[in-house]
């Protein structure tokens, strides 16, 4: 594995280059990102099943119909939420051209968890790159076929140095760990949580945590009940709880506001 401060120092070198920035080059990487997911469904849903016996309308609605939905509507909106607002003048400001303008906020790292390891990594993906970031996605180790899958077919479709992705387990994440991100995003349960949150402070980065559901980590068995063919009251509870408190358009997330 290639040492992480070369990983996250590539996609730094990438973002500084300007290329993410203009919302024709994001619009781009997001059809690349479509074109991913329409022309390797199948691949993506045996991942899902070898690692969670996950299939049929939950592993579809769930992995593939959020991420293809979550692209469209970012596709479509992005040019309005890219746009500077204009802002309201006073007596000082009368005189200027007054806007909010939004910005990228530089390399931006994805942790994402075993029990939806598709989506829990795409999700926040388009909203980073849709802003204009440069990422670097951890998939879980947990599900490792996905994770493996997702590091094989990203360089496919997107920049290779500004979209990295990193596989491995707790060493591989402790050591992209001491590496600065300008915002982690984070899927997981509690406890790791408090570790990434620990590590990103000692770089004063903002982590947004999706940790809401303490949980030990999962066994085979649990996993595979959980998102067994069937369907199951974890699964829809889980479901339920992210679509009404989570879907929150992360991208805002990642921008920061500059008034002239
Ligand atoms: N709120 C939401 O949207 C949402 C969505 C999915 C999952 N969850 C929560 O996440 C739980 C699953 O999370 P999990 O933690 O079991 O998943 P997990 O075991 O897949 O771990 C999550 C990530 O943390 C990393 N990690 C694990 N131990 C670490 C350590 N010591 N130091 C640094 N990194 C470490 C892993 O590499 C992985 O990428 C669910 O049960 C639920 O509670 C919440
Ligand atoms: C036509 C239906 C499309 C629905 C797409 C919604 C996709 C959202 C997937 C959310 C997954 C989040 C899981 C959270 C788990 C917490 O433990």
């Amino acid at each position: 594995m290639e040492k992480m401060q070369q990983i996250v120092g590539r996609a730094r070198a990438a973002f500084r280059s300007g290329r993410s920035r203009p919302l024709e080059f994001r619009i781009q990487q997001l059809k690349a990102l479509e074109r991913m997911v329409q022309e390797k469904e199948k691949e993506i849903l045996a991942a899902l099943k070898a690692d969670l016996n996950k299939c049929g309308p939950s592993a579809y609605s769930h992995e593939i119909l959020g991420v293809l939905g979550e692209l469209a509507l970012t596709m479509e909106k992005l040019p309005s939420w890219a746009a500077p607002q204009p802002v309201k003048k006073n007596l000082l400001t009368m005189r200027d051209e007054a806007y909010i303008g939004y910005e990228p906020l530089g390399v931006v790292l994805v942790i994402g968890a075993w029990n939806y390891p598709f989506v829990l990594v795409m999700q926040p993906l388009i909203g980073a790159i849709a802003a204009g970031n440069a990422v670097v996605v951890k998939p879980s180790e947990v599900s490792e076929n996905t994770a493996r899958l997702v590091a094989e077919l990203l360089p496919q479709y997107l920049d290779k140095d500004l979209y990295a992705v990193v596989t491995g387990g707790v060493p591989e994440t402790t050591e992209l760990l001491t590496q600065r991100f300008d915002h982690i995003l984070y899927t997981g349960n509690t406890a790791v949580g408090k570790i990434v949150m620990a590590a990103a402070a000692k770089h004063l980065t903002p982590v947004t945590p999706a940790a809401h559901f303490p949980a030990p980590g999962p066994s085979a068995d649990t996993a595979a009940a959980a998102n067994s063919c069937s369907g199951s009251t974890a699964s829809a509870a889980a479901f339920q709880y992210t679509d009404t408190a989570e879907q929150q358009p992360i991208w805002t997330l990642l921008t920061c506001g500059t008034s002239a």
